[in-house]
């Protein structure tokens, strides 16, 4: 129960709904307490009329009113049954809303290093499933918890003062029946955690298939797939199985001791009546209506105790996340207004997962409105700057200056929201295009949006589309080419509006006069910005202030377009290679 002190906090935001439906439950069960009470009354009514100790319409009379207060105990129990459902099912539904939240304004602060070491199918499991056990405690357990304490302190109590030779022979039974249904549960719950466990490797297994659908068939291989398919459902069935043939077990046993509580009760029930030790035959009556209501809470003990098991074991799987501290720390909390200037003072980084050390004392700077060209072979070190620039990392050695001042000094938030980058794969969100692009800008209107398109190159797709900017992208709606993500991924950097530009390697998948007409209107749109543009292509770096040529980490040349194109080196040789394919 340790993890689960963790919802302490909401028990008590929520103790006075809690304790209204703790209240109401302890009602509603005295109201059934009633109902066995007046049975046995009615049997002694009966037993009188033909002891002849009572005349018929006397027998009728009493028998009408025990029957209005049985029908009417029963509804009032009915109602508060409901009314008890009402208030603890929703505290425990407002926990969940509540603790998802949390978990999820959790995700949101975690760096980068946090989603590269846990897979995205752990964390929405996390959020979903776990939460889900939980919740079953916060509710489920609570209100049948409550329900079980009062049955069985009240009947029993009832139960021993009204017989307790024949109460201690019909209790024998529900011990036994209590830790069969708890074996059995326990089972239960095994077993369908493999389900559960199988199921998810069967979606994983079928939504990679469906993302991968063209690999697939451009490799012919749809028998292969099909063959693991199978294997996954056969290995699915029989864990389906195993589970059915447990669950079977579960009423029939119920049933079974039951009706042993039931014969005991008749068997010594009967003997004391003949006996003379219980005056009245409707005692068994009431006795067989406790036993049975007995009977259910006993069994839920050994559910609850499966369910308290498993909301553990997920609010521990939950609180692991929760624990964990974000790497990027905002120690700021006044406001940092950005020039953009951006200084690098002998940065080297090393990534702590690969321990790849992606840049070796690297020293440049940059004044504001600058614009900066980041060149080199794959993996030197290019992307590695921008997300330094943008804090996505803390580095190891060195000093990274934003205007002068240490970038650990900066408050976060006014650092990215100073900055508009395009990543080297735009992310797309399924949604309209122009909710994609205002994704940069939540207040821009539409004609700023169509603005920063045709500066961005892309507003003339956008209109060949039938729904133009209302066009649905992603799983919903239309898939659009790598090129028109890239620039669509600009435009919504460009609506921003910031004082700092990071262009990763995002005109890539345009074509050469395209990337010409949309570095002029960038040069327009981030004439007073800083600029930092990763590219492979000189045609993309030869206008910048400065060029930075980076090899393993480390700048082996820079300098200015006719500077670099002056010198022996890899500008040269990748600029006349260039031109020379252009030609
Ligand atoms: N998130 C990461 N975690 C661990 N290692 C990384 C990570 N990102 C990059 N690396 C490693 O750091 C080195 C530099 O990578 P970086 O992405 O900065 O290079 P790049 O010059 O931008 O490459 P490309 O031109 O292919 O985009 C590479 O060896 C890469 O494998």
């Amino acid at each position: 129960m340790k993890e689960l002190k963790h919802l302490n906090k909401y028990f008590k935001k929520y103790r006075l709904k809690l304790l209204l439906g703790i209240v109401i439950t302890i009602i509603a069960r005295l109201f059934s307490l009633v109902v066995p009470n007046y049975v046995n009354q009615s049997i002694g009514v009966i037993e009188n009329y033909f002891g002849e100790a009572i005349s018929l319409s006397q027998a009728k009379s009493t028998l009408f009113q025990y029957i209005l207060i049985i029908v009417g105990t029963a509804l009032l129990s009915a109602l508060f049954t409901f009314l008890m459902r009402q208030t603890i099912i929703n505290v425990s539904r407002y926990i969940e809303y509540d603790l998802k939240n949390e978990v999820f304004d959790h995700y949101q602060i975690l760096t980068l290093d946090f989603y590269k070491k846990n897979r995205i199918g752990d964390l929405m499991n996390r959020i979903s499933e776990d939460i889900n056990q939980v919740r079953l405690y916060a509710g489920p357990v609570i209100m049948y918890g409550m329900n079980t304490v009062t049955i069985f302190i009240c009947v029993i109590t009832i139960m021993f003062i009204k017989a307790p030779t024949l109460a201690a022979y019909t209790l024998i039974p529900l011990p036994v029946l209590s830790i069969l249904i708890y074996q059995i549960s326990k089972i239960i719950h095994l077993r369908s955690t493999k389900v559960q466990e199988f199921l998810s490797s069967l979606s994983t297994f079928a939504q990679e298939s469906f993302s991968g659908v063209a690999v697939i068939k451009a490799y012919g291989i749809e028998p292969q797939v099909n063959q693991e398919l199978q294997g996954l459902a056969i290995e699915g069935k029989d864990t389906s199985m195993d589970l059915a043939k447990v669950n079977a077990w579960f009423f029939p046993l119920m049933i079974l001791l039951i009706g042993i509580s039931n014969i005991i009760v008749i068997y010594f029930g009967g003997q004391m009546y003949i006996d003379g030790k219980i005056a009245s035959f409707g005692l068994i009556a009431e006795f067989i209506l406790y036993v049975n209501m007995l009977t259910w809470p006993v069994a839920v003990v050994g559910w609850l105790t499966s369910i308290v098991q498993r909301a553990e074991a997920s609010q521990k799987r939950i609180n692991e996340f929760l624990k964990v501290t974000p790497e990027i720390q905002n120690e700021v909390t006044t406001s940092s207004p950005i020039k953009g200037n951006i200084e690098f003072r002998n940065v080297s980084f090393t990534y702590d997962d690969t321990q790849i050390t992606a840049l070796n004392n690297v020293s440049f700077s940059i004044k504001a409105g600058q614009t900066v060209a980041i060149l080199g072979k794959i993996g030197s070190g290019k992307s590695t700057i921008l997300d330094l620039v943008a804090r996505l990392y803390d580095i190891s050695e060195g000093e990274i200056l934003i205007d002068g001042k240490p970038i650990k000094e900066l408050n976060l938030n006014d650092l990215r929201k100073a900055i508009g980058a395009v990543p080297q794969e735009a992310f797309l969100f399924s949604d309209t295009i122009e909710n994609n692009i205002r994704f940069g800008n939540e207040e821009a209107n539409l004609e700023e949006i169509i603005e920063v398109s045709r500066k961005a190159v892309v507003h003339d797709n956008i209109q060949g589309f039938a729904q133009k900017y209302d066009t649905i992208l992603g799983e919903r709606g239309i898939t659009l080419s790598g090129g028109q993500k890239q620039r669509v991924s600009i435009a919504r950097a460009l609506l921003k509006d910031p004082k700092i530009y990071l262009f990763d390697d995002c005109l890539s998948a345009v074509d050469t006069e395209t990337e010409e007409e949309i570095l002029n209107n960038l040069k327009q749109a981030s004439k007073d910005k800083t600029t930092l543009i990763v590219s492979h292509r000189v045609s993309s770096a030869k206008n910048a202030d400065h060029i930075i040529i980076l090899d393993q980490g480390e700048i082996i040349q820079e300098g200015t377009h006719e500077e670099l194109n002056n010198k022996e080196g890899y500008y040269k040789e990748l600029y006349q290679t260039q031109l020379s394919e252009k030609e």
